[in-house]
């Protein structure tokens, strides 16, 4: 790409050494660096990216877009120093893809609990409708059905601009990105422009990372802001009237709103709710009509993803009758409320509840088909938000049995961790056990005929992170040898 046409988009304070005529690509990490590329220095948590130019000047990089001084080569490198380098990149990496969000049909998924759920259900019903759809999210890069590892739910400028990049050159028309509060916070989804924006609900979690609920309220609402005010543009914003927080996500745009709940008047309203251990029915009031809807996935939380998903769906233009046609064949999403398969004598379900909001909803699923006892694993990570651990116990609490564990230890001891939680607990049934491994054998080595177990907290995850490390783990795979050596055979697959 041509370097001065790319850099006359920056409000440059100064340009010194060598520009090349073009340039290949950019990177923020020194590492990730080509020959003929850009570096930008990004000034991070753990560490300043100026540090490390060197290290990119030795990797190809021609020029680096620096707010301190660097000391280079300038005869080899141009430097262009700006204000503020994260604004710089987003708006670098948006100009050099072309700002492919603009090409294909942006889905935004925001809110503490429901991003992966909704984003899940929404690509499985495109997927069965014949179109091809991109997923971004916990779970990875979904591309049309073929999974790329991501770092986070919500990734960093670059990679997210190269996926919407990669979607629209697939020939994806649709694009659906969990929007998390750091994403939005710290400016990742800089140029990113959604046709559809969803709320899901808004309750206590990563108060370590924005402090208060005010402020982590504010971030997931940037979301909405960040929609545009070009009202020739058609752009809803998908929210759920049953949240605190509704009033104040909808001020944030002048955008139409397509509203969803199952308490409160909504455009999508569910009613007449009957949850059972295989599926759940609703009845489903729309704009185009009254609906009987059957689906697979469980828990009355499933109804509000569920709902969310179809009001963003009609927002697409899709009609609810074929929506809710592909929904009674969509299946879970992987972890969350997933049955481990077997036909040994209890239930056992994987799940991604880690904020004491999900951990009430998910208790609440298997509550009314519960015919003996109610088995709660509760784990939370190591270093991260500690205020959140007593009030998960208190919620876990509704469980005959709690075990009390760990999902990411990192660097912090099994100790404060469980102490914290145990802080909570509102009842004498519960054990604490900080290896997570020890814990799932010993929750299933407590269970009797009848009894369901809830492993919460590692979700899909396929690790454990101890220390830096990271480690296999499989709740599932745990829990069914354990489960087998007590019960006996039975086992119908993994
Ligand atoms: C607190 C936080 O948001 N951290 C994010 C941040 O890391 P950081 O600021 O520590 O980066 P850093 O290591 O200081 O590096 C600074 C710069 O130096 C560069 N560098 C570094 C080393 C080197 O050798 N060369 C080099 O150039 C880096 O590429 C970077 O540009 O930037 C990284 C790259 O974008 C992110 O991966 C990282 O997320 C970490 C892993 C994280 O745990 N984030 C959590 C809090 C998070 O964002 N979670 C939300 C989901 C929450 C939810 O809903 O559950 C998410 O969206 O994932
Ligand atoms: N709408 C909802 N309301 C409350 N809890 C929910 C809802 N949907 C899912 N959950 C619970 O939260 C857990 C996480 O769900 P999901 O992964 O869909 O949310 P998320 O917002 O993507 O979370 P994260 O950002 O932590 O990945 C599920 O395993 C389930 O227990």
């Amino acid at each position: 790409m041509d370097t001065m046409k790319l850099l006359s988009i920056l409000p440059v304070k100064r340009v010194t050494g060598t520009v090349p005529s073009t340039v290949t690509d950019i990177a923020v990490d020194s590492r990730a660096v080509n020959a003929g590329g850009i570096f930008v220095c990004i000034e991070g948590f753990t560490v300043d990216g100026h540090k490390f130019v060197e290290k990119a000047v030795d990797n190809g990089a021609r020029v680096v877009i620096a707010s301190k001084l660097v000391d280079v080569n300038l005869e080899k490198v141009a430097v262009v120093m700006v204000d503020d380098t994260s604004r710089a990149i987003g708006l670098l990496v948006s100009e050099f893809y072309g700002y492919p969000s603009k090409r294909l049909t942006m889905i935004g998924v925001t809110g503490t609990n429901g991003k992966t759920s909704v984003s899940g259900i929404i690509h499985s019903i495109l997927q069965q409708a014949g179109e091809s759809s991109a997923v971004s999210g916990t779970i990875g890069f979904d591309l049309d059905g073929t999974l790329y590892e991501t770092e986070n739910t919500t990734t960093d400028v670059l990679t997210t601009q190269g996926m919407i990049a990669r979607a629209a050159l697939e020939g994806c028309s649709t694009m659906t990105m969990e929007v998390s509060s750091h994403g939005l916070a710290e400016g990742r989804l800089a140029g990113t422009e959604f046709d559809i924006a969803i709320f899901t609900n808004l309750t206590h979690d990563h108060l370590d990372f924005h402090g208060t609920m005010d402020s982590y309220g504010q971030a997931k609402g940037l979301l909405f802001s960040q929609l545009g005010q070009d009202l020739r543009q058609r752009k809803f914003a998908v929210l759920n009237a049953d949240d605190e927080w509704y009033g104040r996500m909808k001020a944030l745009t002048p955008y139409p709103v397509l509203t969803y709940g199952i308490q409160n008047d909504a455009v999508f309203r569910g009613s007449n709710i009957i949850l059972g251990v295989e599926g759940t029915t609703f009845m489903l009031s729309a704009p185009d009509g009254d609906f009987h809807v059957k689906m697979k996935l469980i828990g009355e939380f499933s109804v509000y993803n569920a709902l969310a998903a179809i009001a963003a769906l009609f927002a697409k233009g899709m009609a609810t009758v074929d929506i809710i046609g592909y929904l009674a064949k969509t299946s879970s999403v992987k972890g969350r409320m997933e049955k481990v398969p077997t036909d040994l004598p209890l239930t056992m379900y994987i799940d991604y509840a880690h904020s004491p909001d999900a951990i009430e909803k998910a208790i609440a699923a298997v509550l009314p088909y519960k015919k003996n006892k109610l088995i709660f694993v509760i784990g939370t990570g190591g270093n991260r938000d500690r205020k959140k651990r007593p009030i998960m116990a208190e919620k876990a609490s509704v469980a005959d049995y709690v075990v009390l564990t760990t999902d990411d230890p990192r660097d912090e001891p099994y100790e404060s961790i469980l102490a914290e939680l145990e802080a909570g607990m509102q009842h004498d049934d519960y054990a604490c056990v900080g290896d997570r491994v020890a814990a799932v054998r010993h929750a299933v080595s407590v269970a009797e005929h009848d009894d369901i177990i809830i492993f919460a907290g590692k979700g899909h995850e396929d690790f454990q992170i101890i220390g830096s490390e990271k480690y296999p783990h499989s709740d599932a795979d745990i829990a069914l040898e354990e489960a087998e050596r007590k019960f006996g055979t039975g086992l119908v697959g993994k």
